[in-house]
């Protein structure tokens, strides 16, 4: 075996026989260099260069005629001009076309090398192995090239004569004619088994495709099934889940409509009982409105009767006015008979300092009851003075009031009231008007009846009380209410009506004796807080609390405004006595200034004197002024002390008091006749007895008037009520009907509606059962039908495919037992010595086709020198065209004969040479004559193009040691294409 590496040098012992042309062959892998040596050494009468076509050629020297094997190795593939680059060439062994347009991209794919194995080539006596190598789309790149002798090829023996018997082995002697009979009988059987075998293969192949064409139709069919079956699967699903989607629908319906029946049931029932009660209530109202209507004849009787009452009542009220202004005017008159200025006198009892200074009592209590007072005024002498009333050490601030409570009503009844204390210093003033805590004084006490009294009055009176404290010091007014720590300085004013008042002065309204409390607590400690000693200042001081009362007899309508003043005045002290000086001195003589002025102004009023000297000097009188005369009252405690030690100032104070009382109680006057007193005091007793059974008479007739009234009104009001309540109820009943008729109503149509609704509930159910049914039939049966069709296709392609698989199994059976027939036929020297035999007869057969083409050629130049010029070429195309074809087919030939006889060279230089010969009678150049060969040899290829495979086929050996990897490689892809078919199959079966 020898082997060209790249550089054309052989690898073995290389006999010297073989000789490389050029230079440098395969320098670089480049192969238009190669062809360029090639083209210079000129050896070569097929080397051309095509503008189209890339195009190369090889020769080998040298070779002893025989047959031998070319192995081509061709390099990457380089696809230099895009992805159709190099895809297409064709190889020429000694002329011969051994692969005709191999698609090298599509059997090794693109920059892939390829291998081409058993090249067949027979080598004359020339000793030539010509190879050319033609892309038709770029230029293949040869790599390596291998040459190998054929093995086992046995030499033809031309003078062979005999043959062997086959059963004695002896040499027969055969004649020639008998023996190309044989062989020609031989090849013909051959022949027709060949021919045989080829039609049942394609026949089996023809069956394999039916089968496989049925197969895939009943996969498509399945698959159609399958579909069909996914979609009813589907649909089923589907359907499965409205069915419960109405089930779950028709479950909700069913649970409201039984949470609706429930709720309406219930409601139903409240209506009804609310029906009942509202029976009974309007049975009840009704029957309490004809009691009622019964009742109003009684009612007009009681209307009568209480109208009566009340004119009857009016006159008593007019009565009752009648005797409570008698009443008034008698107990005016009793007070005037007691005098409008009362003077009562209170001692103290001795203080412990008094006591434990042993000092000696100078006050005779003995006719206190009467109102005599004795002072003793030194040995046996004894000053005797009369007054309203004195008050012992001994009687309590009970006993006290109650003497002075008369002027408490006088206050409510309209009159201004004037009460204060008189006296020296520590003799019980602030006591008596204040008292204390456990002792209340007068002022609290006669606010207390004044509360009181307006309490019990407050059906017939209306009163508005409002309470001043204010302060009277060194002729200045202090408001002890204010707030303000810079008061301003309070003057009086005389208003339009001519009432006396200080403005700018608080007026606390007070409602109860609580709230009077409050504000005395208030002034007091104000009082307090505007002096250093509060001993002495209260001692310097007038304190004057000022009540001002509003009422209005609800009766009449008559308004009334009193004034009550409680006073407690500074202390009264002897200026000759007192060693004062300064503003001590200034106090005091104010003091017994203001004292002064008032003693004159009462003694005035108490003489009745044409002249009341409410002294404009005196701060005290001239605010006082109103309820100092006229119909005012004035009450003065005179507060003395039993001391001896302060006897000349008790006589003072006495003495001033006799003076203001009016009545001079002299020792001389003693002896006055009292019995026109007597007499007096009797007829004040029966006044008062009277009076008071008058109150008595007329408190009952008010009560029974105001029983009566409030009856008459409860009358009135119950009746009121009552019409206003069987109004009410009317009302009620009404609309209780109404809504009673409306309930019914909405009862009724709520049960229309349940009704409607149970009806479409059960339609629904019913529909839904039968859905159910039906889907569950239609399932069945369709599942039945679907199982039935797919066990029927199983059946079936199970059927094919066994029979395809036992039909394939028998022919490749049958294929291999021919292939194997085949061969044995091929390596039979009998056979070798027929395909000889049958080269001959080609040749011959080929001669006779050349001689027979010369005389067609040479009429054909007869013809066409008969012809114009311009139709030469045509001429030679169709010439070509039809001329060709069977030099091509017969190169393609598949029983093409490898013999020696093989002169393949010699027709084509004849041919060649007739071409030449042709195109120089036409005038046209060798190379026009090349192109439009080539153009020939092209429209030969397109006309016919020749199947891969077939050549392949064609150029390897049969036997199947000799197999290329091409081959091999189709198998295995053919291999594995029905590997992946099968599983396909197995997976549509599976699914
Ligand atoms: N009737 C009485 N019973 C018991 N104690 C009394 C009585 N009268 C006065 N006192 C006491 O005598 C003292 C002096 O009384 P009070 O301060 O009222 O005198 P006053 O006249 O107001 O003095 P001043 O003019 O200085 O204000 C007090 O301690 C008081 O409690």
């Amino acid at each position: 075996m020898m082997f060209i590496n790249a550089g054309g040098e052989a690898l073995n012992e290389a006999d010297s026989r073989m000789k490389f042309l050029g230079d440098s062959y395969f320098e670089g892998g480049n192969v238009m260099q190669t062809n360029e040596h090639i083209a210079e050494a000129g050896d070569c009468p097929f080397i051309y260069q095509s503008a189209r076509f890339g195009s190369f050629c090889y020769r080998f020297n040298n070779f002893p005629p025989g047959d031998y094997f070319v192995d081509l190795h061709f390099a990457e593939i380089i696809n230099t001009n895009g992805p159709k680059g190099m895809r297409v060439f064709n190889v020429y062994m000694q002329e011969e076309k051994v692969l005709s347009d191999f698609d090298i991209f599509s059997v090794v794919g693109a920059n892939k090398p390829l291998q081409v194995d058993d090249l067949r080539v027979s080598v004359k006596e020339d000793g030539l192995i010509a190879m050319r190598f033609e892309g038709v789309i770029g230029s293949p790149i040869v790599c390596g090239i291998c040459v190998r002798k054929a093995q086992n090829i046995p030499v033809p023996q031309a003078s062979q004569e005999y043959l062997k018997c086959n059963n004695c082995a002896a040499d027969i002697e055969v004649s020639s004619a008998q023996k190309k009979l044989m062989r020609t009988k031989v090849t013909d059987k051959y022949e027709k088994k060949i021919q045989e075998l080829t039609t049942q293969c394609q026949l089996k192949t023809h069956e394999c495709h039916e089968a496989w064409m049925s197969l895939t139709a009943a996969n498509e069919q399945l698959e159609k099934v399958r579909m069909e079956l996914d979609n009813k699967i589907f649909q089923t699903r589907t359907l499965d889940e409205t069915v419960g989607k109405q089930a779950e629908n028709l479950k909700n319906i069913t649970s409201r409509y039984g949470h609706d029946k429930k709720y309406w049931a219930a409601a139903v029932h409240d209506l009804q009982e609310k029906i009942m009660i509202m029976k009974n209530e309007h049975a009840q109202l009704s029957h309490d409105a004809h009691a009622c209507a019964e009742s109003i004849p009684e009612l007009n009787k009681m209307v009568t009767g209480i109208q009566a009452l009340v004119a009857q009542s009016e006159d008593l009220k007019l009565k009752y006015s009648e005797e409570q202004a008698k009443r008034k005017e008698l107990y005016n008159q009793i007070q005037e008979t007691k005098g409008n200025i009362r003077v009562f006198c209170r001692c103290r009892p001795l203080s412990k300092e008094e006591i434990s200074a042993g000092c000696a009592l100078v006050v005779d209590f003995d006719a206190a009851k009467d109102g005599d007072l004795g002072i003793l005024t030194g040995g046996s002498t004894k000053k005797t003075f009369k007054f309203d009333q004195v008050y012992t050490p001994k009687d309590n601030q009970v006993d006290v009031f109650a003497d002075a409570s008369p002027l408490v009503t006088s206050v409510l009844d309209g009159y201004n009231v004037c009460i204060f204390a008189y006296g020296q210093t520590g003799t019980g003033k602030t006591f008596t008007m204040e008292g204390t805590d456990q002792n209340r004084g007068v002022n609290y006490r006669t606010l207390e009846q004044l509360f009181q009294i307006a309490k019990e009055r407050s059906e017939t009176f209306m009163y508005n009380i409002s309470v001043s404290v204010l302060e009277v010091y060194n002729e200045q007014i202090r408001d002890l209410l204010s707030t303000s720590p810079t008061s301003k300085r309070l003057e009086i004013k005389q208003s339009a009506e001519g009432f006396h008042h200080v403005p700018g002065i608080i007026e606390a309204k007070v409602d109860n004796i609580k709230e009077v409390w409050n504000v005395l607590q208030i002034g007091s400690n104000s009082r307090a807080v505007g002096s250093t000693n509060v001993n002495e200042h209260s001692s310097r001081s007038h304190c004057i609390l000022h009540i001002m009362v509003k009422s209005k007899n609800l009766m009449t309508g008559d308004c009334t405004k009193s004034k009550l003043w409680l006073v407690d005045l500074a202390g009264s002290e002897r200026l000759a006595k007192t060693d004062a000086q300064g503003e001590r001195l200034k106090e005091a003589q104010n003091i017994n200034k203001s004292l002064s002025a008032l003693g004159d102004v009462i003694y005035a009023l108490a003489t009745k004197s044409s002249h009341i000297p409410y002294s404009r000097n005196s701060k005290l009188t001239h605010l006082l002024q109103d309820s100092l005369g006229g119909d005012s009252k004035t009450l003065m405690f005179v507060q003395i002390s039993p001391s001896e030690r302060d006897l000349s100032e008790t006589l003072s104070s006495l003495n001033f008091a006799t003076r203001v009382r009016g009545i001079e109680l002299g020792p001389a006057k003693r002896q006055v006749d009292t019995s026109e007193l007597q007499k007096m005091k009797t007829m004040l007793d029966k006044a008062r007895q009277e009076s008071r059974s008058k109150d008595e008479s007329l408190r009952k007739l008010e009560e029974s008037l105001q029983n009566l009234e409030s009856k008459a009104k409860g009358r009135d009001q119950v009746y009121k009520t009552q019409q206003e309540k069987i109004k009410e109820l009317e009302c009620q009943l009404e609309l209780k009907t109404s809504m009673q008729n409306q309930s019914e109503k909405q009862v009724s149509q709520l049960s229309d509606r349940l009704k409607g609704r149970e009806e479409i509930c059960t339609g629904l159910q019913q529909k839904v059962k039968e859905l159910e049914t039906k889907l569950k039939e239609r399932q069945q049966s369709e599942s039945a039908s679907y199982q039935q069709k797919v066990n029927y296709f199983e059946n079936k392609l199970k059927e094919q495919v066994q029979e395809s698989e036992a039909s394939s199994l028998a022919l490749q059976l049958k294929i291999k037992e021919l292939e194997r027939k085949l061969k044995e036929q091929e390596q039979n020297p009998e056979s070798i010595l027929l395909r000889q035999k049958i080269k001959e007869l080609e040749d011959r057969l080929r001669e006779q086709e050349q001689q027979l083409q010369c005389a067609l050629a040479r009429d054909f130049g007869d013809v066409m020198r008969a012809t114009p010029n311009e139709g030469k070429c045509r001429r030679d195309d169709e010439f070509m065209s039809e001329a060709e074809p069977h030099i091509l087919r017969s190169s393609n030939s598949i029983s093409r004969p490898l013999s020696q006889g093989y002169k393949q060279p010699r027709v084509s230089d004849s041919l060649h040479e007739t071409r030449r010969k042709r195109y120089s009678r036409s005038g046209e150049t060798e190379n026009n004559m090349v192109m439009s060969a080539s153009l020939n040899d092209k429209r030969a290829r397109k006309s016919d193009p020749p199947k891969i495979a077939r050549v392949v086929r064609t150029a390897k050996p049969v036997t199947g040691a000799a197999q290329g990897p091409l081959t091999h490689k189709r198998i295995n892809r053919d291999q594995v294409q029905a590997a992946k078919e099968r599983d396909t199959k197995k997976k549509i079966w599976s699914r």
